[in-house]
Formats: C-alpha cells, structure tokens, sequence
C-alpha cells in the first residue's frame, strides 16, 4: 500500500470530515465546524489534536481576552469617573460665582471618597482643569466650559457599554490609549482569556485532499443481521484510543487486617488443625486459674486486665474441676509440683473479664475433647495498654495446641517454624516464662527493613498442674501468637494504630490482594 493509502486508512471519522471542511472553509472557529458536521466540539478539537500530531494540519493556538464594564466601570459611564465628577462640581460652583471651593466641599458636592479625591488631584492638574491654591480648588479658565460626556474615557466606556463581551483586538484603535491608561486604574473592567484554535491544512493534510477518500460512517454497534449476512466484514470500525484516559478505580478489597487473618487461618487448617471458637468475655477461671496462674498474679491487677462489673460473677464447671483446680493451686495436685502454697479463693475465680489472652479457650477445648488433637483459634484480646506504635489495647491472637502422644518441644518449635515460614517469616526462639508452660519460649520474627527482630508471641509445653484436672495424660504444646505485628510487618506499616484508622489513601493504595500462596 502507497503511504498515502496507509496514512488515509488510518483516519478516524471525525478526523476525515474535519479534514474535509478544513478544505471547504478553513476560517471557521472549532465551534462552527462542530455545529457544521454536528459532532460535539469536543470532538473537533481532538480530531483537530491527533490531526495535528501526524502533521496533517496544523493547530494554532489563540487566546483572546474579552472585555465587559465591571460594576464601578458602569457607574463611571453613567456618572463619570471621579476627576470628572470634581471638574462637574467645580463648574458649578463657577456658575454661582465661586472660584475657590475648599477640599471637602467639593468632596460632598461631587459624591466621590477621601480617596478618589486625592487620586483624582493628580489627573486634575496634569489636564489642566484645576490647581490647589492654599488648600482650596481653583478651576482652570479653560476647563470652565469642557464638555464631560464628549470626553473621550466617558465615550470609550459608553462604547465598552454598548459592545458587551467585546473582544480586546476588537476595540477601535482610537480608543487604544486610553483603554492602556485605563487598565492602570484596577477594577474598571471585567477580562475572561478566551482560549480558541485556527487550523489549517499541511503540506500533507493538502495531498491527502488532492488524492481523495471517502468518508463512511463508522459502526459502534453490530446489530444480530449484520452478524449473520456477514456484512460486518464490510463495515468500517472506530480504532481504540488506547491513550484515551480512564477514571481511577477503586475496588472495594478485604482489610489487610483481615486478609492476614484469613491467610492465617487457612494456613492452620492447611496444616490439619480444627478452628475453635470462644467469645470475649471470660470467667477469671478459665482465663487464669485453668492455667495455673497465682490469685495474686500481677497479670491479674487491675492495672493490666479489664474486669467487667456486669454480669457480676461467673458460673464455675462442675465442682470435680474446679476442686482440682484449687489443689493444683494450694499444693500441685498429685503432680509432685508443691503448687503456690496460698488459700485458693472461689470468688476471685468467678470473676468476669475481657480475655486477656486466648489460651482459656484452649484449655476449655482441652476439657471437652480428647487428644490426639489439634485445634486453633484466633480472636480479640484486651489488656490494659499505653497504646504506642505496637501496642494497642485490644488485639488478635492465634492461638493452638497440639495434644497427643508422641507431642515434643521440638515437635511445637517445628509447628511453629513451619507456620511462620508459611507466612513468608524467619522465626528465632528465646527462653520465656508463663506460669503455665514449661519449656517456653517466645517467637521472634526478623524485620529486614528495620534489621531487628520483634517478638511475636509464646508457646510452651503445658505443665502438669494444668493437664492434671484436664485429665489430659498426653504432652501439650500451645502457643498464642499476636497477629496485628504481623499484619505490620507483612503491610511496611510503622504504627499499629493505621490498622484500625480508616484512612483511605493508604487502604487505597494497598494491591487488592496478595499473592497468598508465597511458599
Ligand atoms: N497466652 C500467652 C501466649 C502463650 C500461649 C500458649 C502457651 C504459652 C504462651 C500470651 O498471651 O502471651
């Protein structure tokens, strides 16, 4: 195909007819040709643009101001402008007889500000219409008979009154000067930029006309017949704009919050275990004296749990468990543990609170099911927190335990080790305390943007004196792990408060999901 073919082939509708009543009458204004081809004139100017851009025709650009009379400019075509007003009053004092009128009478009698009298002074003297003579104005003999409305401003202004919305390079050249003289003084006019095209045709857009095309409409729609004659083959399509732009996109997506929670919950379940689920109030039974945690513990000061007044006291399980639970407590039990050596108390056990932690929840699955078994959960959790940047006072914690025969230490670093790498995290283990596990550990994962680990969560073997009213026989390893940190990292987010702002430019930002199988 001829390049000429090739370029004609290539031209879209529009750009065709425009190219076409560029050739009939090129002095039309973008406007007029829309109404001419009767295509929106949006459309002209950007078949005009891409036109333009394979240098077919060439755009220019004009800018023209268009001049109205502001409110005070109408006023001053009425009643003239301040210095006009003041030569007014003066000739009419000259009529009575009066040569030399003081300032502030002039000023009441022309109707003019402080101001304008002052600015005016200036204009007075320069035309020779008045001087200051001891603090008075004298009326120049000449200006005695000066005819106000012939001035050329006031003829001017009431010419700008007459033509509205009048183009700059349109006013009449004798107006020019004072019009400049005028622009001095702000405020007289009101002046939009107007923003228009000319085209007119290249070397290129002219063979192009020389060598002819037709112009055929395009389809947007194909219609079932056209389908089926198969006249579709002969129509003539409309190319894609691909550098069309588009409006941003918003997709509605799950929190990233809640997304880690779900990756994390099908990673257990993955992993074989059974999800349990507890609710958030808890009886101090479960949530520490189950576990083996001291009356006077000080995890379960005021200070550092939230107790709840109502409902007042908690219904404790059967008496058998709980009587255990107090030996366990007073003496070890039949464990060999010497226990705490202090009076176990009833009603400090039935006291409500916001879970602390979920690990009452394994205990109570513990009490109602056999091992072997694995099960997990994951729920809020409260403690009485300074919130900071990684402390909040309500949180997430998965929590798990594996019950069975052969279950090892090793085997719960192992678990552990494996979820952690799951999520995409290096995991270390450093020697913790919980009154309820031995060994225990606690989970460090390795943040390498901040080259530091943070702690996660712990873990631990069950102890004795917690199985022993469980009638659990076999090993128990657990561990109750916080999730938001996790969320953190996972999300580059500094301050663990984000996580619950809703602050849409970062939750917008975020990729609609992640690529959850990462291992
Ligand atoms: N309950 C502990 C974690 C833990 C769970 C299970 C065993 C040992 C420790 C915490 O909240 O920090």
């Amino acid at each position: 195909m001829k390049k000429i073919d090739k370029t004609i082939n290539e031209l879209h509708l529009y750009e065709k007819k425009l190219l076409k009543q560029l050739d009939e009458d090129p002095n039309l204004t973008p406007d007029e040709m829309a109404e001419k081809l009767d295509i929106p004139s949006k459309a002209v100017t950007s078949a005009a643009g891409m036109l333009a851009s394979k240098n077919i025709i060439n755009m220019n650009k004009n800018t023209t101001d268009i001049i109205n009379l502001s409110d005070e400019g109408l006023d001053y075509a009425e009643n003239g402008l301040p210095e006009h007003r003041i030569l007014k009053a003066l000739q009419e004092y000259e009529k009575e007889g009066i040569k030399e009128v003081g300032m502030d009478d002039v000023i009441q009698k022309a109707g003019v500000t402080k101001q304008q009298m002052n600015f005016a002074i200036g204009t007075l003297m320069r035309n020779h219409w008045a001087h200051i003579d001891k603090g008075n104005l004298k009326i120049e003999p000449e200006a005695i008979t000066i005819n106000i409305t012939q001035l050329p401003e006031i003829q001017f202004l009431h010419y700008l009154k007459e033509h509205p919305n009048i183009a700059d390079n349109e006013i009449p050249k004798e107006y020019k000067k004072i019009q400049k003289q005028f622009s001095k003084r702000k405020g007289l006019f009101n002046i939009k930029t107007q923003q228009d095209f000319t085209f007119s045709l290249c070397d290129e857009g002219k063979q192009i006309i020389e060598h002819g095309f037709e112009i055929q409409d395009e389809a947007t729609q194909l219609t079932h017949e056209q389908l089926k004659t198969g006249e579709w083959k002969n129509l003539h399509y409309r190319g894609y704009d691909i550098n069309a732009s588009a409006p941003k996109n918003y997709p509605g997506k799950i929190h990233p919050l809640q997304q880690t929670i779900e990756e994390i919950r099908s990673i257990f379940i993955d992993m074989g275990f059974d999800e349990a689920k507890g609710t958030i109030l808890e009886s101090a039974f479960w949530n520490f004296d189950m576990l083996f945690q001291p009356q006077d513990h000080a995890a379960r000061e005021m200070q550092d749990t939230f107790y709840v007044k109502n409902p007042p006291k908690a219904d404790l399980p059967d008496s058998e468990l709980v009587k255990m639970t107090k030996a366990e407590h007073e003496h070890g039990g039949n464990t060999g543990s010497t226990g705490w050596q202090y009076n176990w108390n009833e009603d400090v056990a039935r006291q409500i609170v916001l879970r602390t932690h979920t690990t009452g929840l394994s205990v109570r699955h513990l009490n109602e099911n056999e091992p072997p078994l694995k099960m997990f959960s994951i729920g809020r959790v409260f403690r009485r927190e300074t919130i900071d940047y990684k402390h909040l006072p309500e949180f997430h914690q998965v929590e798990g335990i594996v019950a069975g025969e052969d279950m090892s230490f090793k085997n719960l670093l192992g678990i552990l080790k494996e979820f952690y790498r799951k999520l995409g995290f290096k995991v270390r283990f450093r020697p913790a305390y919980f009154p309820y596990t031995y060994l225990s550990v606690e989970s460090e994962i390795y943040v390498p943007e901040k080259r530091k680990w943070m702690e996660l969560g712990g873990s631990g073997m069950f102890r004795p004196e917690v199985l022993e009213p469980l009638g659990i026989k076999t090993q128990v390893a657990a561990f109750g792990l916080g999730i938001e940190r996790l969320a953190m990292i996972r999300y580059g987010i500094e301050d663990i408060r984000m996580l619950y702002q809703s602050d849409i430019g970062w939750l917008r930002n975020l990729p609609v999901t992640r690529n959850i199988k990462q291992y």
